[in-house]
């Protein structure tokens, strides 16, 4: 097998995993694949080695004499000065403690890993962060895929003469270009060389499916895995987590679902075993977290709380006993909870007689103390020994933090992200005015929204409103059926279907009697809205024209979802030709150059996926994603600065209002005007219309052909009746 095909020498004590990560990068930028397999794959188990070993050794020493860490202070009986006392009782025994136990580490580390120990081997938090994101995985699937299994032959290459005499007496060698072989082993190289053809791309797809699981809104990845399921190679099975997921998770996730279908008794199991397993991962997590590292994030934690929503629910269904200690265990950790104060005493009302010997559960008690002894170290060394500590936990009780600690840290608590950000430009004074006059609300904005110009408002629209339109859409795609037109699939993708109504075509349609005239007035009434309101928000001092209205619904199509990788609409920029390689955007045709603002007026919620992402110029990173509902407006500048695309829709049907508006008064919506027109003419000739009078209509789209030929002038439609 190529070298980097090859098992890892299991049995030799790993280098350092950092080294040997750039050293793959080097080889991959290179374009040295199969070095570059090697080396990742080595760094890889190097730090899974480093992982282990810490593991066992933080079990093996929390067990040893003297090295168990003292977890509570030493009841205080006065306030102050008792503390104190206890205090000084404590520290002694603390830092023995410590001291042992550190020792017996570093011993267990060098017995495990060779001189130096778990310290040769230790990882900046950057490169930490890399192997957490699983970042080793997208280079190891791109290198996988380009190992070099080509044979080139001795006699048809330019070889030196050396190397075609040693093929004489030795079958084969790894050259650079791949494997050279001698002509009579030929045969049997070119068998071994398919099967090498499938390992490798067996071996690419778990390693892209790795990265991908943790990666999920990776674009670059989407499309990378969308190839290798194309690929005959491929087997299903080959999409494999080559780093063991969480099982908790997957087993919580279950139970709660299960939850969700009133399916109680059969939940009980799976979260009763979620429980389990994130107890034993925190203790895990906890052995892994000692030793001269740098502190590590304690994410697992929160399992350990995260399956009280359900669990004492659950356990209603059947043994009483069990809930009281379940709700009474959610209590450790929640004492004032309305809702599990509120199920005890319903449970304890159905237990009739009082139960004194039930309380928490025990492997809860054991946790919650357990945690609050070390959360009781890690207060202290934050007071005294300047060591920074982030508590994962809702929970921890007030009286545990220090009261030097607790101002500073409720402030930290309270500060948003975007309180560190330079202040963006500030909406204009009249804006909350307008919003006022609309009974519009702005829910998000560009800095909520990791943006510049962006902006997401609710309430554009009632839910009547959005019906109305939503039959527009429903009774347009319909008419044009009947003509012939099947709605075509979409240009985006091949899984969805695609119908557009542009403002002038509904009014068309409306004055042919296939559409409400309702709809089309709405449309045209609603799209004046969202342009005064864009002009508000983002250009109150230079008047913004709409440009394009457009009506689109994306359906998906049924049967075709399995497994979809690709999007909705691929990320894109509207008014330039974004280059994601660069970042750059190219503001010439075919860009809708002159496009300044859109604005995306959703119309339902009720479909699977599409939910609009923004992303950074690379069209990879995604900076905000924003979930579709009635009524709710995006709002955004058109250019490289918000770069955007859309989930899969994999069911149902996803009904937008799409405009775009301009500064440029040529490029103004010529249709809008034609269609408001349209719409004008003397109301009650559309009456005359009405069906009554006309038993036998001719079919719409007959009369559609009418109105459309006199598009543009107003049509004279009673003298054609
Ligand atoms: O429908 C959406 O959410 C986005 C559509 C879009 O970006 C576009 O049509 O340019
Ligand atoms: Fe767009």
């Amino acid at each position: 097998e190529p070298p980097g095909l090859a098992p890892l020498s299991a049995g030799a004590p790993p280098q350092a995993p950092d080294l040997l990560y750039a050293d793959g990068l080097r080889a991959y930028a290179a374009g040295a694949w199969a070095p570059a397999v090697a080396l990742l794959r080595e760094a890889l188990r190097s730090r899974a080695a480093l992982g282990r070993a810490r593991r066992d050794c933080g079990a093996r020493c929390a067990t040893e004499p003297e090295a168990a860490l003292p977890a509570l202070l030493p009841a205080s009986p006065g306030p102050d000065s008792g503390s104190r006392a206890a205090r000084s009782a404590w520290e002694p025994l603390l830092l023995r403690a410590a001291l042992r136990r550190a020792e017996c580490l570093t011993q267990c580390g060098a017995r495990r890993l060779g001189p130096g120990g778990a310290a040769r081997l230790r990882v900046g938090s950057a490169l930490q962060d890399a192997f957490r994101r699983r970042e080793p995985y997208n280079y190891l699937q791109r290198a996988y895929y380009q190992v070099p299994l080509p044979i080139s032959h001795p006699l048809q290459s330019s070889e030196p003469a050396s190397v075609a005499t040693r093929l004489l007496t030795v079958p084969a060698y790894w050259g650079s270009g791949g494997w050279v072989v001698g002509s009579s082993h030929l045969p049997v190289f070119q068998k071994a060389l398919g099967q090498c053809q499938l390992k490798k791309l067996d071996l690419a797809a778990a390693a892209a499916h790795t990265f991908f699981v943790a990666n999920p809104t990776h674009l670059q990845m989407r499309e990378d895995m969308a190839k290798y399921r194309r690929m005959s190679g491929v087997r299903p099975q080959s999409f494999r987590d080559l780093e063991t997921p969480p099982y908790w998770q997957a087993a919580y996730d279950t139970g709660l679902e299960l939850l969700g279908r009133q399916e109680a008794a059969l939940a009980l199991p799976w979260l009763e075993e979620a429980l389990q397993e994130s107890l034993a991962q925190v203790e895990s997590c906890r052995a892994g977290c000692e030793g001269p590292e740098e502190q590590q994030k304690e994410e697992e934690e929160e399992g350990g709380t995260g399956s009280q929503g359900g669990l004492y629910e659950a356990i209603a269904v059947g043994n009483l006993s069990q809930a009281v200690e379940n709700v009474l265990s959610v209590l450790l950790f929640y004492p004032e909870d309305e809702a599990a104060r509120k199920a005890l005493d319903q449970y304890q009302a159905q237990l009739g007689e009082p139960r004194p010997a039930l309380g928490p559960r025990e492997d809860i008690q054991r946790f919650v103390l357990r945690s609050l002894g070390e959360k009781r170290q890690l207060y202290y060394a934050m007071e005294h020994l300047g060591a920074s500590f982030k508590d994962p936990d809702p929970w921890t009780p007030a009286a545990f933090i220090p009261e030097a600690l607790r101002e500073k840290l409720r402030e930290d608590r309270e500060k948003r992200p975007w309180d560190h950000e330079p202040p963006q430009p500030k909406p204009l004074t009249h804006w909350k005015d307008v919003l006022l006059l609309e009974g519009v609300t702005l829910t998000q904005d560009a800095r909520q929204l990791n943006g510049s110009e962006r902006a997401v408002l609710d309430g554009l629209l009632t839910p009547a409103e959005c019906g109305v339109l939503l039959q527009l859409a429903k009774d347009a795609a319909e008419s044009g059926a009947r003509s012939g037109y099947q709605g075509r699939r979409s240009p985006h993708t091949p899984h969805e279907r695609f119908e557009g109504l542009t403002v002038l075509k509904a009014a068309q349609l409306a004055r042919a009697g296939a559409v409400g005239s309702q709809g089309a007035q709405l449309l045209l009434e609603v799209s004046e809205r969202v342009r005064s309101l864009t002009q508000a928000y983002f250009s109150p001092d230079r008047p913004l024209h709409l440009s394009f209205t457009h009506l689109v619904c994306r359906s998906a199509i049924e049967g075709e979802q399995a497994q979809r990788m690709d999007l909705s609409h691929p990320v894109h920029a509207d008014n330039c030709v974004l280059d994601p390689d660069t970042g750059e955007c190219w503001r010439e045709p075919p860009a809708y150059t002159y496009r300044d603002y859109s604005g995306l007026l959703y119309l339902n919620d009720d479909f699977q996926g599409g939910d609009l992402f923004f992303t950074e110029p690379n069209a990879l990173t995604v900076t905000a994603q924003v979930r579709p509902r009635c009524g709710r407006l995006v709002a955004f500048s058109s250019g490289v600065e918000n770069p955007h695309g859309v989930w899969a829709v994999t069911r149902g049907r996803r009904c937008t209002l799409a405009l775009w508006h301009t500064w440029a008064p040529e490029h103004r919506e010529q249709e809008w005007t034609e269609a408001k027109e349209l719409l004008q003419e003397p109301e009650k000739e559309e009456e005359e219309e009405m069906p009554s009078r006309d038993p036998a209509p001719e079919p719409p789209s007959h009369r559609l052909q009418r109105v459309q030929d006199k598009a543009g002038k107003p049509p004279r439609v009673r003298e054609e009746l």
